[in-house]
């Protein structure tokens, strides 16, 4: 098969009422494993996951994965509240196989490994809406697995929850990363963005303002949007006292 990578983000642009939410987004993601994007409320980074999903068109520039079809690439995404349906945890990921028209069992078995991969196996029978938030996140997490993507994408997947189910979810995306799925995390969450990810894209404004190996991006930014935003501070009030 041919590579998922580079995936060429060129003068990606997104404006649903005229004004840009995403307006001249470049980068290219070109190592395997965990990529992070961070950047303060509003940056774009949603949008960005969505427009990397297919489920948003942009208005301008364009996408490339590898030397492959974006339609050919397998993707998935995990949204930071899971949209579950009322029925139990299996049909909650068998539905994510409904198009694929597999066989019964083959189907069932599919399910069967994606729950096993985040410890949900035994709760199958179970209710989806009577887990837990962490648990819910597990759920989507599986539903997102059983179709198999080459590309996860992650939107704050753990932002509601506690130290304790943040640390399985982070257990469970460092090994899809290791079995050679290639996963994009936005999240606030820096301590876990050092913990996971190989390189960090810093969004502001709609565009990249920084981009590079997670350990100099997190200790040493380079620009000053990149700066306000990890040392915490608010970038009107740094960018305001600039004028
Ligand atoms: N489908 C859409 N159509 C129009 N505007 C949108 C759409 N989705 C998001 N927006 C707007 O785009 C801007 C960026 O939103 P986005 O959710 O990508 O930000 P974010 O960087 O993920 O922020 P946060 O950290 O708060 O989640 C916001 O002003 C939002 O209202």
């Amino acid at each position: 098969m041919s590579a998922l990578l580079p995936i060429v983000i060129e003068a990606l642009a997104f404006r649903p009422c005229g004004a840009a939410v995403i307006d001249g987004l470049s980068a290219t993601i070109a190592t395997p494993g965990i990529t992070a994007i961070v950047g303060p409320n509003g940056a774009g980074k949603s949008v960005t996951l969505r427009l990397l999903d297919g489920l948003l068109v942009p208005d301008g520039g364009s996408i490339r994965f590898g030397t492959r079809q974006a339609a050919d690439v397998r993707r998935a995404m995990v949204f930071q509240r899971p949209a579950l349906i009322r029925a139990s945890v299996h049909d909650n990921v068998a539905l994510a196989l409904a198009a694929e028209g597999l066989a019964r069992r083959e189907a069932a078995a599919r399910v069967g490994a994606a729950l096993e991969r985040v410890g949900l196996a035994r709760r199958s029978r179970e209710a989806a809406r009577r887990l837990s938030g962490g648990e819910q996140q597990r759920l989507a997490l599986a539903r997102a697995l059983v179709t198999e993507p080459e590309l996860i994408l992650l939107d704050e997947p753990t932002a509601n929850l506690d130290p304790g189910a943040t640390d399985v979810i982070e257990g469970i995306v460092a090994g899809l990363a290791q079995a050679g799925v290639k996963v994009i995390l936005v999240s606030h969450n820096l301590g876990q963005v050092a913990r996971l990810a190989g390189d960090v894209l810093v969004l502001a404004g709609g565009r990249a303002v920084e981009h590079g190996p997670a350990r100099s991006v997190l200790t040493s930014p380079r620009t000053p949007e990149a700066r306000a935003y990890l040392n915490g501070e608010l970038p009107w009030t740094r960018f305001a006292a600039a004028s």
